[in-house]
């Protein structure tokens, strides 16, 4: 069956609307971290599927909003997003069940194993043609992910790369987080209109992408660094960039400065980022 092939079915098989899952459907085995909402593990899916299981600690999240809409998240399936199976929300804690990914997320990953990756640039491009195509993707359906990151990106078997949590950050209840002046908001991936007015649409994840391209390039160094917030708020408002990694080719730090306009319009879309990837892969790699 697929499942042992390792293809992970989008809707774990059962028809395309039952995204309700029961507790007794899944077993809970070791912790992989914790988030944003708390405590994550690897898990069962009847028996035999391997998971990830989000359970909601108490007071973090918007629980009745994201159920809304859970189903329609559901229902966003690509090869570069990590697929939301489902959730279990007759009992609370609520859980959240999606697909696992074996190698955890892209900015651990890239510290860990970017020498490797490194030896030949290809795959750190190849990373950034996976996002961007996850991206296109919900680009293409009006859905905005708001907290794009390497750390929010997840890696799987064969460097494959998925992009995490989407639209999740609409549902935090912390305000460290939610507020642009919390210590928990991610300022350094946050572009002008965002810093200024919280003004987030998928051109505001357009430069988050170009700050991810800058993690994957340095191999996950963290962005504007020895940079404290109020020096990254006015250097990024006053349209002052992050440099060039070194072992980053010109021709890509030339799609990360596009993503850098300060004017959002200005930006390109994901669609032509992807092309223009795309053509620096078939001359360059
Ligand atoms: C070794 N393999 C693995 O560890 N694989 C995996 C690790 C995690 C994992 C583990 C701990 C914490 C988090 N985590 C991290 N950041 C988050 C950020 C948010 C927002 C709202 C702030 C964006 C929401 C939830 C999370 C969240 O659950 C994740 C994704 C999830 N999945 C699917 C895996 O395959």
């Amino acid at each position: 069956p697929a499942a042992l092939t390792g293809y992970a079915p989008a809707t774990l098989g059962f028809s395309q609307d039952k995204w309700e899952i029961s507790s007794t459907e899944l077993t809970l085995m070791k912790p992989l971290g914790s988030g944003q909402f708390g405590v994550v593990r690897l898990g069962k899916f009847q028996g035999r599927m391997l998971v990830a299981v989000k359970t909601m600690r108490e007071g973090s999240m918007c629980e009745d909003d994201f159920i809304q809409e859970a189903k329609t998240m559901t229902k966003l399936q690509h090869p570069n997003l990590v697929q939301l199976y489902g959730v279990c929300f007759k009992e609370r804690p609520i859980q959240i069940v999606t697909e696992y990914m074996c190698n955890g997320n892209l900015s651990s990953y890239l510290r860990t194993k970017g020498r490797e990756l490194a030896e030949d640039r290809s795959p750190l491009i190849d990373m950034c043609h996976q996002v961007c195509c996850g991206m296109e993707y919900l680009e293409r359906n009006k859905f905005i992910h708001r907290d794009l990151a390497a750390r929010n990106c997840l890696v799987g078997e064969h460097n494959i790369v998925k992009v995490s949590d989407f639209g999740l950050s609409r549902y935090v209840l912390d305000d460290e987080y939610t507020s642009s002046t919390g210590s928990k908001f991610p300022i350094k991936w946050a572009s002008p209109e965002v810093l200024e007015f919280s003004r987030f649409s998928s051109k505001s994840d357009i430069w988050a992408f170009g700050i991810l391209m800058w993690e994957v390039f340095t191999l996950g160094k963290t962005p504007y660094p020895n940079l404290n917030t109020t020096d990254v708020v006015r250097q990024v408002t006053h349209g002052k960039h992050l440099d060039r990694p070194q072992r980053c080719p010109h021709a890509v730090y030339r799609i990360m400065k596009q993503t850098w306009e300060k004017d959002p319009m200005r930006r390109p879309s994901f669609k032509e980022l992807q092309v223009q990837i795309e053509d620096i892969q078939e001359k360059d790699y």
